[in-house]
């Protein structure tokens, strides 16, 4: 199979393949969150294929040097760990390393089966691992440092995958329905469509869920003057607006009942009319409509024939937690349009930051970041400076966590205080997305005992603030 890596994109359309090539994309360093070096690494594709990790001697760009994958930071090892496939599955392995690795937020200690989406971290740096076919393999080594995608690019091969589909129909008048959670990036996506489309007229977007019920049509369509009291001046309408260009309608789950029939027949005809008048007028536009909002299900009470009409092309952007491999694009992206040069996290930071579950996801990373750069002054950004999260924390902290499995106190935690190894402590550390509060909570102690085992392991303590942790 190595052989058949070539570095051509086309190569292998149409062909199914199962996911089992093995690829580690290194994502950031916690050092230099501006960096947007992220690369994926030599694939995994055969038996003994594989690589060794390992300290760079002098600051330079992260890179693979023979069978080493040479990185920038003083907290790895000379020769920090091993990735190897082995009966199909890839495996990492530490090499007798001083500051560990670990998988899962658990430090390792044998060899370790990798799975798909595992985050792996060594030193200051953060990695992930996919899990993919033979040509997204080959997508992925032709684009190693990202494919470009919007503003930025893209390791992530869903998102590739995505990207090339869109480029595709770009040209074309098909209509395109996007689906994912709330600021994952539609608006992004549907601007690149637009970008490519050739179209000469302007990208408007329509927050369907943002406009009163009452409003929507007008808005839409737009009114005659005099339609209804109020109606002072003739008002072209949105869909208008885009003429010659493309109309994104967002969030469209939550068009009502009667504004989705409307809709309907605008699509259907390309024809619009205005609020208060008796005949339609044509228009000349490119449909694209986004959700989270599941349409395709009955309860959602989204017309069929509408949906049909907007899914000429369904896609679907991943949640950010499914795609961590891009976090360091878009971290230094969104650092660099907030024109900071240079930032750093503290490692508790970077776990609670970039670890947890995002359910707001790019939208969160963006928010978090830039109060962040406000507030960490000199130094870098620690989990004082994400205030957001720790309201987050502390509010679900209220509901009943379920233990994670390998960090719940044991009885021998409980009553004899014994200190638990630090790997353990760690993971409770990385379950609870750096909160000290609640990753004691999670070993059964008191918050003073487990800041008194994070000392004696020189694990560096948050400082306090609301939330504790
Ligand atoms: N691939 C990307 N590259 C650069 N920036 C991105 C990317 N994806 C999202 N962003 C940024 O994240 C923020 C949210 O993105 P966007 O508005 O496209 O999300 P959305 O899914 O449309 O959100 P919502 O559900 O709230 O409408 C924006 O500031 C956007 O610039």
């Amino acid at each position: 199979m190595a052989h058949s890596l070539a570095t051509t994109d086309n190569e292998f359309e149409g062909a199914t393949h199962a996911a089992t090539i093995g690829v580690l994309v290194f994502v950031l360093r916690y050092e230099d969150l501006c960096a947007g070096d992220s690369v994926a690494l030599h694939p995994l594709t055969h038996d003994g294929a594989g690589f060794e990790i390992g300290r760079a001697s002098e600051v330079r760009p992260p890179a693979m040097e023979g069978k080493t994958f040479l990185l920038p930071d003083r907290f790895v090892s000379r020769v920090h760990a091993r990735v190897v496939r082995r009966d199909g599955k890839g495996f990492l392995e530490d090499a007798g390393s001083k500051l560990g690795t670990f998988v899962r937020g658990e430090r390792i200690q044998g060899p370790v089966a990798l799975a798909d989406g595992d985050v792996v971290e060594m030193g200051q740096s953060l990695f992930v691992y996919r899990l993919v076919d033979e040509p997204t393999a080959v997508r992925m080594m032709t684009h190693r440092a990202g494919f470009a995608f919007g503003p930025t690019r893209t390791l992530c091969p869903e998102v590739m995958r995505l990207a090339v589909d869109l480029d595709r129909l770009a040209r074309s008048d098909q209509p395109i329905l996007l689906l994912a959670e709330t600021g994952a990036g539609k608006e992004v996506a549907a601007r690149y469509v637009h970008d490519r489309s050739g179209r000469a007229g302007p990208f408007v977007a329509v927050d369907c869920g943002a406009i009163p019920e009452h409003l929507v049509e007008g808005e839409l369509f737009g009114h005659r003057r005099g339609a209804f009291s109020g109606a002072h001046e003739e008002r072209k309408g949105r869909i208008r607006s885009a003429e010659g260009g493309t109309v994104f309608l967002d969030e469209i789950g939550n068009l009502p009942g009667t504004a989705q029939a409307s809709l309907l027949r605008a699509i259907q005809e390309n024809e619009v009319t205005p609020v208060g008048a008796d005949r339609g007028q044509k228009v000349d536009v490119r449909w694209m409509a986004a959700t989270n909002v599941d349409v395709f299900s009955e309860k959602s009470g989204f017309r069929a024939d509408l949906r049909e009409r907007l899914a000429g092309y369904v896609g679907m952007l991943p949640p950010l937690r499914k795609r961590r491999e891009d976090l360091g694009v878009l971290v230094a992206h969104l650092l660099a349009r907030r024109g900071v040069e240079r930032a750093s996290i503290t490692r508790a930071a970077a776990r609670a930051l970039f670890l947890g579950d995002l359910p707001g996801n790019v939208r969160e990373i963006e928010r978090s970041l830039g109060s962040a750069c406000l507030l960490m002054g000199d130094g870098p950004i620690d989990l004082q400076h994400l205030s957001a999260l720790r309201a987050r924390a502390a509010s679900e902290k209220e509901e009943p966590a379920s233990e994670p499995p390998g960090v719940e106190a044991t009885d021998e935690v409980r009553r004899n205080k014994a200190r638990p190894p630090r790997e353990r402590i760690e993971a409770a550390l990385f379950r609870a997305k750096g909160s000290q509060v609640e990753a004691a909570r999670l070993l059964g102690v008191h918050e003073r005992q487990f800041a008194r085992w994070m000392d004696a392991y020189g694990i560096p303590r948050p400082r306090k603030g609301p939330s504790g942790g």
